[in-house]
């Protein structure tokens, strides 16, 4: 306990000091504001330190040291507390880290985490980075700003070949007959080539390429967290889009991409199986048949969707966007999940025309996405007619294209789906087809044009069998007739077997699917691992 002993000494002292009672009022009493506060305190301790010398005329000959200008030698000492949240590690340890991080992240499968989460630029390759900023650096100091632009540009002026306007519109005029001159060789020759036979094309080829189309895609890769790729199961290559894939891994790596082999109804069991481990290696790879009653592979989509949902817990849904070439049955896999018909289906491509959502759980979104074709300078009309893109009713003489048909199946399904025999060229083919059908227009004619649109239909809506071999199982590799391989050995075995009548008969009416269905249940049981319990759980 302090006693008033010091204070009412200090108090006499002051008053003795400030000369006898007159100085009584200059006494400090202790209460508020007798204490200096830490302001005045540093500022008097400022003045402690000295003033500043002057000479005679009063200029500063030494500043005082608070009024010096030199940078004080400050060390700031280290505390645990800045690497708060952070954990370091040996040099060593991150290396093996980049190394393993960069395998797994190749391997599609083997990588379920969240892309976010993971430390992405520790991963990337740092001699590649280096590299990148190199090169920028470079760029902008071989040609700054002032250099290239402004009135102190030291651009070289472009040369031109011409010298006047009315010289620059003889040649622009030369050139274009020369252009025309060239296409009109190429179409009467039939030596078109890749790049400048572009003009030719009927417009109907450009189906699945306006920017409207893009646009909807954009937006659907842009909400969606998983795209399910979907692939025509019967020619996976073919209607895979590969610009797609590659804007997907360069723009938003973070998204998950899966194939969805779809109508695999439509192929024999071996040709998907062998199309599904090749696709594997790239991404998750599912097959698929869209059927609301007979549907197969429904229960591993959904139990991969749930994963990828169970990957991003956090949110309170994710979006899963379909997307593909026209017809490859994206509406028919949402209806086939929701069993009920959500969206329309219709065997005609460009059915779907906006992107539409459509709930599948309370924490899963479907967005179904308009048919895409990405524009490619390789693919043929026939290619593209061939993949299903463009209406048979469309197209200009579609007869012309059934010689291609033909040789993407093997003669004897064309012969048993359409019950007639020996026909020694497309034409004759065409004549004995209309004949039989009674296509005939006036004095007797076949309508050649008529019978090519019937058979372009039931070559894509799968009343005619066919396939592509997968590539890697074929030793031939250049079609089902040359394909020698593996799977065609399987195949035989199974043709053998009456799989393949299965097929063509499966394939004739969508809803008599059954037969190859069972049959394809017990040989995807390990890749697939869809079953019914799964199907009733989900
Ligand atoms: N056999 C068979 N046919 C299928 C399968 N999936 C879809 N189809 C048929 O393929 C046709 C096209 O299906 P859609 O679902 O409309 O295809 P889409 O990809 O949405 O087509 P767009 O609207 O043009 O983008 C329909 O006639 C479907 O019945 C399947 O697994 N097997």
């Amino acid at each position: 306990m302090g006693s008033f002993k010091k204070e009412s000494n200090r108090r006499a002292r002051k008053i003795e000091a400030a000369g006898g009672s007159d100085g009584m009022q200059n006494v400090k009493v202790k209460g508020e504001n007798f204490y200096r506060d830490a302001k005045k305190l540093k500022r008097l301790s400022m003045y402690k330190e000295g003033k500043a010398q002057r000479d005679a005329q009063g200029n500063i000959t030494k500043a005082a040291s608070y009024q010096s200008r030199d940078v004080p030698s400050a060390r700031i000492e280290p505390n645990r507390k800045w690497f708060g949240n952070t954990r370091t590690i040996s040099q060593e340890a991150l290396s093996a880290f980049q190394a393993a991080m960069k395998e797994q992240a190749k391997d599609p499968r083997s990588v379920l985490l969240k892309r976010n989460k993971l430390p992405m630029s520790l991963i990337e390759d740092p001699d590649k980075k280096a590299s990148n900023k190199e090169a920028n650096k470079i760029k902008v100091e071989t040609e700054p700003f002032a250099q290239t632009f402004g009135p102190k540009a030291q651009r070289k002026k472009p040369k031109l070949a011409v010298e006047s306007m009315a010289a620059l519109m003889e040649e622009t005029e030369k050139n274009r007959t020369q252009y025309d001159d060239k296409i009109q060789d190429a179409i009467e020759n039939g030596t078109a080539q890749d790049g400048w036979v572009q003009e030719a094309k009927e417009a109907v080829f450009s189906k699945g390429q306006s920017k409207r189309i893009w646009n909807e895609l954009y937006k659907v890769i842009d909400s969606s967290d998983v795209i399910l790729h979907v692939l025509d199961a019967r020619d996976p290559l073919g209607t895979r889009c590969r610009s797609v894939e590659q804007y997907m891994s360069k723009e938003c790596p973070h998204k998950h991409l899966v194939f969805v082999l779809n109508k695999c109804d439509l192929v024999p069991t071996g040709v998907a199986a062998s199309w599904v481990r090749l696709l594997s290696k790239e991404y998750p790879t599912l097959a698929f048949h869209a059927s609301i009653n007979n549907s197969f592979g429904k229960g591993s989509l959904i139990a991969i969707l749930q994963q990828f949902q169970g990957l991003h817990s956090d949110r309170k849904q994710i979006s899963v966007g379909l997307i593909g070439y026209p017809n490859s049955g994206k509406s028919s896999i949402i209806n086939t999940l929701r069993k009920k018909k959500v969206c329309t289906v219709a065997p005609i491509p460009g059915e779907t025309k906006v992107w539409q959502y459509v709930t599948l759980t309370k924490k899963i979104f479907l967005i179904d996405c308009p048919g895409i074709v990405p524009p490619s300078q390789s693919d043929t009309t026939t290619d593209i007619l061939l993949r299903g893109v463009v209406r048979a009713e469309k197209v200009e003489n579609p007869a012309q294209y059934i010689s291609a048909l033909l040789e993407k199946c093997k003669q004897h399904h064309v012969e048993r789906t359409y019950e007639i025999k020996g026909w020694k060229d497309t034409n004759e083919f065409l004549e004995m087809l209309a004949r039989k059908g009674g296509r005939l227009l006036k004095g007797g004619e076949p309508d050649y044009d008529g019978v090519a649109i019937m058979i372009i239909n039931d070559f894509l809506r799968g009343k005619l069998p066919w396939f592509t071999p997968c590539e890697t199982e074929s030793s031939g590799g250049d079609g089902v007739e040359s394909g020698e391989g593996k799977s065609n050995k399987k195949l035989n075995r199974k043709r053998k077997a009456g799989e393949m009548d299965d097929v063509a008969e499966a394939s004739a009416s969508e809803v008599d699917s059954d037969a190859f269905e069972e049959d394809g249940e017990e040989e995807w049981g390990g890749l697939s691992a869809s079953d019914d319990s799964d199907e009733e759980e989900s």
